[in-house]
């Protein structure tokens, strides 16, 4: 059988990675044939990312890059968007949906990584080991072991129990902590966790609490000036999620009041967009505290095989119009093509489309083979697999029906 062609050539094809993405996206790319790979170091914004974006058919960031609907809307040849993390918020899906740009994330390529340091911290900040090195840095030797505790024993409140709140759960039983959970949607505890429904209940009781939910509207400022104020014991927090998650000044306060003991911060509210600006924060000079820069998923394992999970379905999608693990357009599972032109259109979700494209299929006198369909409230993804016929001419005719998002033509 002769190599998979798309309907626009992969040499053509502009990908754009921005953050420092793994090498390994890049040489999966290039395997796959992608040779028009535009590589930048940090994240852009305003004009400059326009301009970057303006002819891209593919955009790779992490977490800083702001993909609002204004640039999505300016980007008009983008087909997808790989976010190379966890977190999709720094894109608006909604408008990414509507403008029918596919997006893709790694949902759990850097979730040991994530685990792993949540864990590390927990003892960094119950044996005060921030204080204790900055000491040592200066030259004093401190081997007081007041308030300086094991963890062992100790109850871990976890807010978010999802793929990484539960691993953390997983390593700290086996530390020996004694682990408890609040989510808001009902999940299976693991090992001896226990769930708590009510969030006050969980803070005071637990000795650190750490955080594990999305960047959402929802989750905004969740833990605000109200509940941080359920913290008064010296209870630590571990806040590796996202930095508007927690209202940093009021944090800020209860550190300084001693109500909380400690903190471990990974990610803030307002973080540099590379390495040249400046990192400033209201919790820097503050006792007990671990300031890291947005490096929870940072490590080589975890970066690496982000580059992979990513890379793979963004070629998968530009490849066969699969989008399984979308965040943005409906999701369709797709066989490979035997012999066939597939079409895949992504519309309006109004009434009338689907039978329009049929028509204008069938006046073209064309045989359809399989056709896939999905949708969500505001998007329809079809996708046609054909007898192999001139499909330009049925390209362009589907170009023309009302309500038409995106059309792509794979031979
Ligand atoms: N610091 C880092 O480098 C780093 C790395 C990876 C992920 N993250 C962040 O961690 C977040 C969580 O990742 P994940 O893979 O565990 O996600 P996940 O989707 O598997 O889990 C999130 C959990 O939070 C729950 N949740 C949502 N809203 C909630 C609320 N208001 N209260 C309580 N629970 C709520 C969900 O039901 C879900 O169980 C990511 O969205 C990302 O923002 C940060
Ligand atoms: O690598 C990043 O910039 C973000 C990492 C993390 O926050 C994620 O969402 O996976």
């Amino acid at each position: 059988m002769s190599p998979l062609k798309t309907s626009f050539p992969k040499g053509k094809m502009k990908i754009v990675i921005l953050e420092s993405i793994s090498q390994s996206a890049v040489e999966s790319f290039k395997k796959a044939g992608y040779t028009q790979i535009e590589q930048y170091p940090g994240a852009l914004s305003g004009e400059e990312l326009d301009e970057v974006l303006k002819d891209a058919k593919v955009v790779c960031v992490r977490s800083k890059t702001q993909l609002t609907e204004e640039v999505i809307q300016k980007a008009k040849k983008l087909v997808a968007i790989g976010c190379f993390c966890i977190g999709t918020n720094q894109v608006d899906l909604d408008a990414a949906n509507k403008a029918g740009v596919c997006v893709f994330n790694a949902p759990f390529s850097n979730t040991r990584s994530v685990a792993e340091l949540v864990i590390a911290s927990a003892i960094m900040l119950i044996r005060r080991i921030p204080d204790k090195d900055k000491a040592a840095h200066a030259g004093e030797w401190d081997k007081d072991s007041t308030n300086a505790h094991e963890i062992r024993g100790k109850k871990l409140g976890v807010v978010g129990y999802g793929h990484i709140g539960s691993q953390v759960s997983i390593l700290a039983e086996a530390m020996g902590l004694k682990v408890f959970y609040y989510d808001v949607e009902n999940k299976l505890p693991l090992g001896n966790a226990e769930e708590v429904t009510d969030l006050k209940t969980l803070i005071e009781d637990c000795d650190l609490i750490t955080l594990h939910v999305p960047g959402t509207n929802g989750t905004k400022n969740l833990f605000d000036k109200q509940v941080l104020s359920w913290f008064n014991k010296g209870q630590m927090l571990i806040n590796m999620s996202r930095g508007n998650v927690v209202d940093i000044e009021a944090l800020k306060t209860a550190l300084e009041d001693g109500r909380i003991g400690g903190a471990a911060v990974d990610v803030f509210p307002e973080e540099p967009k590379n390495k040249a600006e400046k990192f400033s924060s209201p919790l820097q000079n503050i006792s007990n505290v671990i300031l890291t820069p947005h490096i929870g998923g940072s490590t080589e394992e975890a970066q690496w095989n982000i580059g992979l999970d990513v890379s793979a379905k963004l070629i998968k999608y530009i490849e066969s119009g699969s989008s399984i693990g979308s965040h943005s357009i409906p999701e369709l599972s797709l066989p490979k093509m035997e012999d066939t032109h597939r079409i895949l259109h992504i519309h309006k979700n109004v009434s009338g489309v689907l039978s329009e494209i049929n028509s204008k299929i069938s006046k073209l006198d064309v045989n359809i083979l399989g056709q896939y369909l999905s949708t969500n409230i505001d998007v329809g993804y079809v996708v046609l697999d054909i007898a192999k016929n001139d499909s330009l001419d049925t390209l362009k005719e589907l170009r023309q029906i009302e309500h038409t998002i995106k059309v792509r033509i794979l031979y």
